[in-house]
Parts: C-alpha cells; sequence; structure tokens
C-alpha cells in the first residue's frame, strides 16, 4: 500500500504543480489514503540509478522490484500494450524503456499475458500513470502495473529522461546498464558491473523455452477475432518450435485452424518428423541467433521436408540454415508503428517489431528471396525460398501489441501446408498399392 500512495502522490505533483488551482482537493484525496502518520515525506525522492556502459548516470525512483540488475537497454516505440512487451520473452537480458511517456494507465489484466512469465531485466518509463487507483480507466484492469511488477520480481524506474536516454541510444547504438536501488554500492562499481556484462553471444532462448512438448488449443476470443477466415479446428497439425513464443503467435494458429504441438528449443528435428507434421513454425527468442548454433541445426534439418514459417528469431535462424549471415543492428527495432513494404504485393504494412539483430541478405544463396523490406532502414524483413517451401517474416504479424497489417503471413502459410497436404496425397495416389 504505501508504495502505491507514494506512486500516486509523485504523479499528482508533476499533473497539478503545487500551484495548480487543483492541488487542495486532490492533495485531500491523497492525505486519506497516504496518511502513515510516521512523519514521511509524502512524495518519494530518488532512489535508483541507471548506470550505463558509457559512464552516464540517471537518478530515478524506483517501482516493483527492488535490487541491482544488468542488461541491454532498448527504446520501444509501441503507444500501447506495455502488458504484453512485459510478458514478451523475446526481452530477456534486456531493459525496456518507452518512450510513450505516460505508462500504467490501463493497469494490468489476466488476458493480455504474452507468456506465462515476465524474462526482461526491468522498465523503464517517464512517468508512472495513477489512473488505476481510480479505477476508471480500463473495464479490463484487474491489477496495478507497481504491484505486478513487485510480484513478478521486475524492476522498474519513472521520473527519468527517457527522451534523453532514448536519443543516446540512437545515436551510439544499444548501451548496457545496470538498475540499482542499493546504496551500499558506488556508481563505480556498477559501471563496471555494467561494462563487463555482455549480451552478445549468449544462449538466451534455453532459458526460456518450455522444458516439454505440450498441446495449445486457445483461438483468438471471439470477440477480439478480427479476420473471417476462421476455419474448422485442427485441418493442419503444426509443430511449434519454443525460442520464447509469444503466446498470440499460438492463438493465431488455432485460428486459422491448426492443431499445435509446442516443443522446447532442443526437441530433435527427428522427432519433429516423426511427429508428421504439415508444418514447422520456428518462433521468436531473446538473444543473438549466432549463439544457439544447435537450433540452426535443428532448422537445416526440417527445411526442404515440410513447409516452414519462421517469425524474428526463427526468421533469423532460417536466414542461417539456409547459408545467410545475420549481424547486430546499431539499436535495433522495438514498436508497433515500423513500416514494412511487402515487395510481393507492393503493399506497405505497420508492423510490430522487436529484434536487435538481422539477416544480411548479400549473404544468402541463389533462390532465397527478401520478400519485405523495413522501409525505416531498408533492412531485410521478409524471405522466401520457394523451392524449399519457407517462409519468414523479421517482425511480428501475431502484433500483441501492434497493427494487424500483417496477419495476412499466418494464411499464407496455411496455404503453404494445404499445398503441401495436396501434393503429398496426389503422391499417395499415385504410388504403386502393395497387395
Ligand atoms: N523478437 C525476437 O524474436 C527477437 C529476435 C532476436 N533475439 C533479436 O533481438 O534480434
Amino acid at each position: 500500500m504505501a508504495t502505491k500512495a507514494l506512486a500516486f502522490t509523485l504523479s499528482l505533483n508533476d499533473c497539478f504543480g503545487s500551484k495548480s488551482p487543483h492541488t487542495a482537493s486532490k492533495v485531500s484525496v491523497f492525505s486519506v489514503r497516504c496518511s502513515t502518520g510516521n512523519g514521511e515525506r509524502p512524495w518519494k525522492n530518488s532512489d535508483a540509478r541507471l548506470v550505463l556502459e558509457d559512464g552516464s548516470i540517471w537518478k530515478a525512483k524506483s517501482f516493483g522490484a527492488s535490487g541491482t540488475q544488468v542488461g541491454e537497454v532498448v527504446f520501444n516505440t509501441s503507444l500501447t500494450g506495455y502488458q504484453e512487451i512485459l510478458t514478451d520473452p523475446s526481452y530477456a537480458g534486456q531493459f525496456v524503456l518507452m518512450t510513450n511517456p505516460h505508462i500504467g494507465n490501463t493497469g494490468i489484466n489476466f488476458d493480455d499475458e504474452e507468456s506465462t512469465q515476465c524474462f526482461l531485466s526491468g522498465l523503464v518509463i517517464r512517468s508512472l500513470s495513477i489512473r488505476y487507483l481510480f479505477s476508471t480507466s480500463n473495464w479490463r484492469c484487474e491489477k496495478d502495473l507497481g504491484d505486478y511488477l513487485t510480484e513478478r520480481n521486475v524492476m522498474g524506474i519513472y521520473d527519468v529522461d527517457t527522451r534523453a536516454i532514448t536519443r543516446r541510444l540512437r545515436e551510439d547504438g544499444s548501451l548496457i546498464g545496470v538498475l540499482s536501488t542499493d546504496n551500499s554500492k558506488t556508481d563505480e562499481e556498477l559501471l563496471q558491473m555494467s561494462k563487463s556484462w555482455d549480451i552478445v553471444g549468449i544462449d538466451l532462448i534455453s532459458g526460456v523455452s518450455c522444458k516439454s512438448p505440450h498441446e495449445w488449443i486457445d483461438r483468438t476470443r471471439e470477440e477480439w477475432e478480427f479476420s473471417s477466415s476462421e476455419g474448422p479446428r485442427d485441418t493442419f497439425h503444426v509443430v511449434a518450435y519454443d525460442f520464447g513464443i509469444k503466446h498470440n503467435i499460438l492463438r493465431r494458429l488455432a485460428s486459422y485452424g491448426c492443431k499445435i504441438t509446442v516443443v522446447p528449443s532442443t526437441w530433435p528435428a527427428s522427432e519433429t518428423l516423426k511427429l508428421n507434421p504439415d508444418g514447422v513454425l520456428f518462433s521468436n527468442g531473446p538473444g543473438d541467433p549466432s549463439a544457439v548454433p544447435y537450433a540452426v541445426e535443428t532448422v537445416k534439418n526440417i527445411i526442404g521436408k515440410v513447409p516452414v514459417f519462421g517469425i524474428c528469431m526463427g526468421h533469423q535462424l532460417l536466414g542461417q540454415a539456409l547459408g545467410g549471415t545475420t549481424y547486430k543492428m546499431k539499436f535495433g527495432h522495438h514498436g508497433g508503428n515500423h513500416p514494412v513494404r511487402n515487395l510481393r504485393t507492393g503493399r506497405v504494412e505497420i508492423s510490430s517489431q522487436n529484434h536487435n539483430y538481422a539477416v544480411d541478405p548479400a549473404t544468402l544463396p541463389k533462390g532465397v528471396e527478401v520478400t519485405h523490406i523495413n522501409l525505416n532502414d531498408s533492412s531485410c524483413a521478409g524471405l522466401a525460398f520457394p523451392a524449399r517451401k519457407v517462409v519468414s517474416l523479421q517482425y511480428h504479424p501475431e502484433a500483441s501489441p501492434g497493427p494487424h497489417d500483417s496477419d495476412n503471413a499466418f494464411k499464407e502459410f496455411v496455404e503453404l501446408m494445404k499445398q503441401g497436404k495436396s501434393k503429398t496425397s496426389n503422391e499417395n495416389l499415385h504410388q504403386p498399392q502393395s497387395v
């Protein structure tokens, strides 16, 4: 309760200022909620530091968990959907800084989770919303953002100049940072921690993948369904590799009529092929695609045998499996407003993105087509290798959060499986029948 009350006070000061005519009535609401009786000041002072590897130190106020945490700082330009971002396993090892200054206003609900945990290192925001305390901002709200982060042991900071940090990241590239509420640690100690940690070359998918195979059946709920193409259930069997899979990828596949078996990142290709799937999906996931050669090997052993679809990390692994290389981008793409051109249709899609690595198209062999480009920097945003029924996207057709412009990609994967299925049944028809 004390944490909530303090956050509330801060935002009142921010919103109304000490000379505001609203101050008197608002402060009286506050004093009812916050009277601790122990003489504490009714606002929170800076109690956290974010120390970046370039030596800059950013004072802030903490919410959620406390402690000391290291990670790579990335900025996300989504205007909505912070809960989906918090639960996207692809952020493991990273602090997400939201460029939208106002966060927390829709609270937290039980339906918008993209995985069962928050794997990110922490959340960095400008202003922590007071709206949930008034319970008027979102009918779906079930919990306060601060309480949620505390329960999940995730650190958050607010009242920090997120614009200045974003400009620094844009100019200098992604930076490692250490976030700490521990006063016993000196700035120098935190700086050394940030300098001695790295995210490149580390396998982060094994820490977020499921431990054993399981079925997935949930579709997009009827009231949220936006596509008219929802078909009968279980038409195609898809094996989905969980490198940190977002639930909405699974919901969209189920909505398109797929029966889904989710398998761990280390699941052997031979076991997948024994399941006789109509298609295989390689999911999104955190970290450096070059740090997981075992996953590239799995992809290599599957492509050409059944239609495959790669999303984000899955796309990068496919790029490597086809003989290409991946590279680390300056600060990556994170947000729900990235324009992508679909080179096959000429259509521009506004897409949801979250990645720091990309496939270098110059390294891909003949026959592999670049099907999509990111219009902000012309980087490769999609690939196809028609001869081997491979399609992949560097971004997120499942959105969550973000626009639905690219949902058709799931339909295209289903079409590939349809073609594969009719080919197999035709081949079976022409097989000599043993008596
Ligand atoms: N969303 C993802 O799958 C992220 C892919 C990869 N970890 C990257 O940062 O580029």
